[in-house]
């Protein structure tokens, strides 16, 4: 693990990209964020009345995200951000330096009974559907781990800390 990680934590919604992120955060002590707070009010709008975001909605607010990141550079900073194309991650990395990704990936069945035991969110259910056809899963050249969300939360964040650190012995 580099001293000052930088972390996008990426998935569908109803993943765990909030909690699991927000966890790794802590125990990382850097700074955390959420995209879903920095998305215009037209976009949670947008969901919220059942339609999925395309790709002229979400560039603005990646490119939000990408200088968010980057100002946290110096510090390290856990990002959760559903990220689900290459395209969105390959801006990501366009505006920052050794950006990681922690892809939480799951069945739809395990989601969407997340999704449902879930109250006072934005993003309806019926959108789940939407976010796997959208989903490109991590390539194997882009910098990152899988972590199947089909585990406790803290099972999930110690993996995935094991992972970087096993890396970092090895590099
Ligand atoms: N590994 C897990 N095991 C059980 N429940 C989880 C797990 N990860 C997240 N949850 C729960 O599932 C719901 C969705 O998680 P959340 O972090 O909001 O996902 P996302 O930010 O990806 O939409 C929340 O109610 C959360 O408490
Ligand atoms: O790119 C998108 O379509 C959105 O970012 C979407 O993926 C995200 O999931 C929503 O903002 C809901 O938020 P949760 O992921 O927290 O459900």
């Amino acid at each position: 693990m580099t001293q000052h990680p930088l972390l996008v934590v990426m998935g569908v919604s109803g993943s765990g990209k909030s909690t699991v992120g927000a966890a790794i955060a802590q125990r990382l002590q850097v700074a955390f964020a959420d995209a879903d707070d920095f998305h215009p009010p037209e976009n949670i709008a947008k969901m919220a009345s059942g339609r999925p975001l395309d790709d002229d909605d979400r560039r603005p607010w990646l490119e939000t995200l990408g200088d968010w990141l980057a100002e946290h550079e110096p510090t390290g900073a856990v990002l959760s951000c559903s990220a689900l194309k290459r395209s969105y991650r390959d801006l990501l990395h366009s505006r920052t330096h050794g950006l990681q990704l922690l892809h939480l990936s799951g069945t739809p069945e395990v989601i969407e009974a997340r999704l449902a035991g879930r109250a006072g969110h934005f993003m309806p259910a019926s959108l789940l559907r939407s976010q796997f056809t959208a989903l490109e899963p991590l390539a194997s050249d882009e910098p990152g781990t899988t972590i199947d969300v089909d585990q406790d939360i803290d099972a999930i964040v110690d993996h995935y800390l094991a992972s970087t650190m096993a890396r970092s012995l090895l590099t």
